[in-house]
């Protein structure tokens, strides 16, 4: 036994050495983002004779807690697992190190369904220093006068769903962007709206329902398909090593709620959640392909209603583009705080982040280390899409940058830092018909009664 107890002790932590932060998918904290960043040298000059009108910028809410039943199944399902880890573990099964187990064994989530989606601190921290980075860029543009608040010109308008996270992200980016716990110079929404027709607008589109996110043939087909396939058995078998269950039938649910906590409370601070130590990068890199699945095809370049829908954002936005080329008073920053499924649709309908290979569940080898479609990258807490209006010498162009870095659009100028003339953008993204888009075929609304 002592001999057992020695080489228990001794086994070394595998989790110490697997970075999971690439592979935390929605839930990854905007810090990693942010590190990237500023890895990598950012520049974007731009000519002389360019000045910063008005910016417009969607941003999703910060790092939260998980929903209700993520909570409920993590806190019931994760605490029977434990203890069969444990037991497994002092009985010499499993691969898990002590410490591994210790910290297991420690493990508490501390909140209860009643805490469902909260922002977490680390969510307001993402959004103030946001606010204050992006005060820092358009320093010029928001004519911001730190001595003389009062008389300050500056209009901001800033509109978030009736939601906690939105409501906390849009103050919190406010305190950033004014540099001060004063907000009063901002116009906020005065009646948030949980389904808002312009931030949340496929709520509004039965179409989309119908034939995507409620249908089982339709949105999560692509994810549950590659949770009944090999890549998910060899997972499944793997983990079952690692912890040391072979007398349990692991369930997919489990393997979920297992990742789902590991990636939630490693997103709230830099110490990895102790689920985590259930997985190697390889089985990290399943778990994210398979929420990737579900995102691509509710949300993104799966179905092109998908994000044909978004059309009334980005309309929005040329809106206000066109009337502040008119010199007519006009906000100088437009701020909308929403989801990530604003995000991705919008992402999508711009045609950025496109794979020349759609994703299936039977491609997981093709597109396993370079897809440009990396929900994780592209819509983290606190993503935001900015677009920023500048007049060059009298003709107006459009920067986009997404996390803060320029992108460039389809159609548009090929060369950093992508400035596109606003006329060029009318072009591409001409008037849409959101009802039209989002209206069911007479025959399937007749079925949908
Ligand atoms: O609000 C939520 O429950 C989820 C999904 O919302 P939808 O995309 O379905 O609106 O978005 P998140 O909070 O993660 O940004």
């Amino acid at each position: 036994l002592q001999k057992e107890e020695i080489s228990l002790n001794q086994r070394s932590c595998h989790s110490e050495n697997v970075d999971v932060s690439p592979y935390l998918s929605t839930r990854t904290p905007y810090r990693v983002i942010h590190e990237q960043n500023k890895a990598k040298i950012i520049r974007h000059h731009l000519p002389d004779q360019c000045v910063a009108r008005q910016i417009w910028m969607l941003v999703r809410h910060g790092t939260r807690n998980p929903s209700a039943s993520v909570i409920k199944n993590s806190l019931k399902s994760l605490s029977l697992l434990r203890e069969k880890i444990v037991v497994a573990h002092q009985n010499g099964k499993g691969l898990l190190c002590a410490t591994e187990v210790n910290r297991l064994q420690n493990w508490a989530m501390n909140i209860t369904e009643i805490d469902e989606k909260l922002l977490v601190p680390e969510g307001e921290r993402e959004l103030k220093n946001l606010g204050s980075r992006t005060l820092t860029k358009y320093f010029g543009l928001l004519n911001y006068d730190s001595d003389d608040l009062e008389n300050s010109e500056i209009n901001l308008k800033f509109r978030y769903t009736d939601t906690e996270r939105t409501y906390n992200s849009a103050q919190h980016f406010a305190i950033g962007l004014l540099d001060s716990n004063d907000t009063s110079q901002v116009q906020f929404t005065k009646s948030p709206l949980k389904h808002d027709p312009l931030l949340r607008f496929y709520q509004s589109c039965l179409k989309w329902k119908t034939e995507v996110k409620d249908n089982p043939d339709g949105g999560k087909h692509q994810s549950v398909a590659f949770k009944n396939g090999t890549e998910y058995e060899v997972l499944k078998a793997t983990v079952t090593r690692r912890l040391g269950l072979q007398d349990y039938n692991l369930s997919t649910l489990d393997v979920d709620m297992m990742y789902k906590t590991c990636t939630f409370e490693s997103s709230w601070s830099d110490d990895a959640s102790p689920w985590c130590a259930a997985f190697s990068e390889e089985d990290l890199q399943v778990l994210e392909y398979s929420s990737e699945l579900k995102y691509y095809w509710t949300d993104g370049y799966g179905y092109e209603l998908n994000y044909k829908q978004a059309c009334p954002l980005v309309q929005d936005m040329l809106e206000h583009f066109k009337n502040a080329s008119r010199a007519t008073p006009q906000p100088k920053g437009v701020f909308y705080f929403t989801h990530s499924g604003t995000m991705l649709k919008v992402l999508a309908h711009l045609g950025l982040y496109r794979d020349k290979e759609p994703l299936w569940h039977h491609n997981f080898d093709h597109h396993k280390s370079s897809r440009l479609w990396r929900v994780g990258r592209i819509d983290s807490f606190a993503a935001n899409l900015a677009a920023v209006l500048y007049s060059c010498d009298s003709t107006p162009k459009v920067m986009f940058l997404h996390q803060e870095r320029p992108v460039a659009i389809n159609g548009c100028p090929s060369e950093e830092p992508f400035l596109c003339p606003l006329e060029t953008l009318e072009k591409l993204f001409p008037y849409c018909n959101f009802e039209q888009i989002c209206r069911l075929p007479e025959r399937t609304g007749q079925q949908s009664r």
